[in-house]
């Protein structure tokens, strides 16, 4: 059986190396380019990649992966800032190139998928919820594009279920002390050196409290995600939003 031909575009980056590496050692993918700031995006024509693993920074996804798109080269994107202009944006492209998948995960861990998932069941149980994330201080942006989307999760759940908006009668004196908001729900996010990626969901009610956590410990947790990812996005055209609908999560 042939390998699957798969470029990395950040390989030099923290999780981009830790790719190179999990595609190179994966016996059904062979490692055909692996791409650095500055160099053409033509390699991966050249190289006959059929999918690229985009890993690099909000500034520089878009237009790599637009070239991916116009070029029927399957994409499996890690890279964050992702809002509904760049979404719409993406589609458009996807639309005239209906062979073409593009899988967008926020997060490639199996962890922190089943944290999204639960904050998701929980989120209509409990009056209040609360997202805490905590990275190292060299992440490219904030909130993270994980706590970003459980926010969003728990906010549709909640609308779904019929729930109010959750009460808050804080007076805040100091702009940013109850963090961001989004879609109704607090996010707030650290940087520490030290850590990796980490992410608390807290919920609360009369009486009690549910906290969900999650802890990314090292870059090789994100691999199989990754990989998945490769394998399933070749044959899945247009646009897959979150790792999740490429998992039996029961
Ligand atoms: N979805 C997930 O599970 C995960 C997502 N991420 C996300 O992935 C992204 C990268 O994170 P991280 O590895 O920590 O960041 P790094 O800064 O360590 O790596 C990014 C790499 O991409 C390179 N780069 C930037 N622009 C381009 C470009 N146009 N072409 C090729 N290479 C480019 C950078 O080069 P230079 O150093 O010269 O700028 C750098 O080597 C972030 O958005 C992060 O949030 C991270 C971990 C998990
Ligand atoms: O930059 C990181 O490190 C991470 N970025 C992703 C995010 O923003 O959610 C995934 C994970 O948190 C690691």
């Amino acid at each position: 059986m042939s390998k699957l031909r798969v470029a990395v575009i950040g390989a030099g980056g923290r999780i981009g190396s830790e790719a190179v590496r999990a595609v190179e050692a994966a016996d059904d993918m062979e490692l055909v380019a692996a791409l650095g700031r500055g160099d053409k995006l033509e390699t991966l024509t050249e190289a006959g990649a059929q999918v690229a693993v985009e890993l690099t920074h909000p500034d520089s996804v878009m237009e790599n992966l637009e070239f991916c798109v116009r070029n029927g080269i399957h994409g499996v994107v890690g890279t964050t800032g992702w809002t509904e202009e760049r979404l719409a944006r993406l589609n458009s492209w996807l639309e005239a190139s209906p062979d073409t998948g593009v899988l967008i995960a926020p997060n490639f861990s199996i962890g922190a998928v089943l944290t999204m998932t639960f904050a998701r069941q929980a989120a209509r149980f409990f009056e209040s919820a609360e997202v805490v994330e905590l990275h190292h201080p060299n992440k490219a942006d904030a909130p993270s594009g994980t706590a970003t989307r459980t926010a969003q999760l728990i906010a549709a759940a909640r609308r779904e279920a019929g729930c109010p908006p959750q009460p808050d009668a804080t007076t805040t004196a100091l702009e940013g002390a109850r963090g961001a908001d989004v879609d109704g729900v607090p996010v707030h996010a650290v940087r520490l050196r030290g850590l990796l990626a980490h992410q608390e969901v807290l919920f609360g009610d009369t009486g009690e409290t549910l906290t969900i956590r999650h802890d990314s410990l090292h870059h090789s947790c994100f691999m199989p995600g990754i990989l998945l990812g490769a394998r399933r996005v070749v044959a899945t055209p247009g646009l897959t939003f979150g790792l999740e609908h490429f998992l039996d999560l029961g």
